[in-house]
């Protein structure tokens, strides 16, 4: 049975990608919208997509969904022509944007002519770009970051998580923009500025004198490896995370300063204990494969249909310090209550939770 209409503005590597997943494990119709006819073509003969045009009016009519792919910095003039177009009541709008504050923002200027949108973020690409990349599996297992805002609805939230989840197989994770924006900013924004900054450097002096490339091994490499991403995307990025990642810079270069001065002090025992802290946190980090095959820890809240309440509880756990490695929204069991799945990597996690929802009145069911 024919579910509707998904179109994706924007079939390169993420568009692509997302359009595969639609197709292939869904029964939505997938239309395809490009600039470039050959995309569309290769999109076509490959797949990708069910039908495709570079009419943005055509492709958006009558769509239940529409999934916004395109560069950072298309995606809010993308918004202002959609504000412009008749489309179907109750029509979902998101986006893949590596950041969110921003794009999040013109959203809300969506909803002012009655569409949804809701901010997205699949947290999983490659330096390659381009519908020729695309591939169903690249977001399984993945976080996936949705950025609803208080006044995006459960129904709403429901109704796109439910495909996402179907489509994807990504874990879904909800996020206030501008908390994204600091995290990504952090593990992917400002490394891409190092690397590329590093890179650069080394080759300033390979200009004279070839043995600095030629040794470049690696160590070099693996850490310099993103500074091969694509340049107008991480511009697009860049600018849109500016004052982010300037706050983030600032912090990194008293990092830095903080290696001179016990290098310049001669200070071992400091430059040891930087290189000790870095190793410990190192391996500290979550171990992806061995995370996803754990079973996370549960429980579920009943909450009121009302725009807002995702973000409320999100809210009320991130004041007390509980880290939500994942929240899901249910089927309504009743008309009036929505129930969310709220998932934590440990056990202390989920018992402080349910203690602190319970003590706001959440009914919450382990
Ligand atoms: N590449 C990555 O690793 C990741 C990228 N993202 C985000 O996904 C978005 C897309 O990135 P990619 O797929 O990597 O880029 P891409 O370059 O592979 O694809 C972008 C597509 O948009 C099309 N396009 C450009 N302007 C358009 C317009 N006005 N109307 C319709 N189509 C237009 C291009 O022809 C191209 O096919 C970006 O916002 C990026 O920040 C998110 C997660 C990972
Ligand atoms: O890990 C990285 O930084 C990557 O290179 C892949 C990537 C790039 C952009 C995104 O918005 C999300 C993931």
């Amino acid at each position: 049975m024919n579910q509707g209409k998904v179109t994706v503005i924007g079939i390169g590597l993420i568009g692509g990608s997302l359009a595969l997943c639609i197709k292939e494990r869904t029964e939505y119709t997938v239309c395809g919208c490009d600039v470039s006819e050959r995309s569309l073509e290769l999109a076509r003969a490959s797949g990708v997509i069910d039908e495709g045009t570079t009419d943005l009016a055509e492709a958006v009519k009558d769509a239940d969904y529409l999934f916004l792919a395109v560069p950072v910095g298309l995606i809010s003039r993308l918004m202002a022509q959609l504000r412009e177009m008749p489309l179907k009541p109750g029509c979902i709008i998101s986006d893949v944007g590596s950041t969110k504050g921003e794009i999040v923002r013109h959203g809300r200027e969506l909803s002012r002519v009655g569409v949804t949108f809701i901010g997205g973020h699949p947290m999983a690409g490659s330096h390659r770009s381009g519908v020729e990349a695309a591939d169903p599996l690249l977001f399984e297992n993945a976080y996936y970051i949705l950025t609803p805002t208080p006044e995006t609805s459960l129904v709403d939230m429901q109704r796109l998580s439910r495909l996402l989840q179907v489509a994807t197989r990504a874990q879904l994770v909800i996020m206030d923009p501008d908390h994204h924006d600091r995290v990504v900013g952090a593990i992917s924004h400002l490394p891409h500025v190092i690397a590329a900054g590093l890179v650069n450097q080394v080759g300033r002096y390979n200009e004279e004198n070839e043995w600095f490339h030629r040794l470049a091994a690696g160590g070099f490499r693996d850490l310099t490896r993103i500074a091969a991403s694509h340049p107008v995307m991480w511009r697009d990025i860049l600018m849109s995370n500016r004052h982010t990642v300037l706050s983030l810079m600032d912090d990194w270069l008293k990092e830095m300063q903080r290696f001179r001065q016990a290098i310049e002090a001669g200070d071992a025992q400091e430059v040891e204990a930087l290189f000790d802290r870095a190793r410990r946190l190192r391996e500290q980090l979550p171990d992806r494969k061995k995370g996803i095959l754990l079973r996370p820890y549960e429980c579920y809240v009943n909450v009121p249909d009302r725009p807002g309440m995702i973000g409320e509880v999100a809210t009320l756990l991130g004041k007390n310090g509980i880290n939500l490695s994942n929240i899901g929204v249910m089927e309504n069991r009743e008309e009036e209550v929505g129930v969310l799945r709220l998932s934590f990597r440990t056990e202390e996690d989920l018992t402080q939770a349910v203690a602190v929802l319970k003590q706001a009145n959440y009914i919450v069911i382990e």
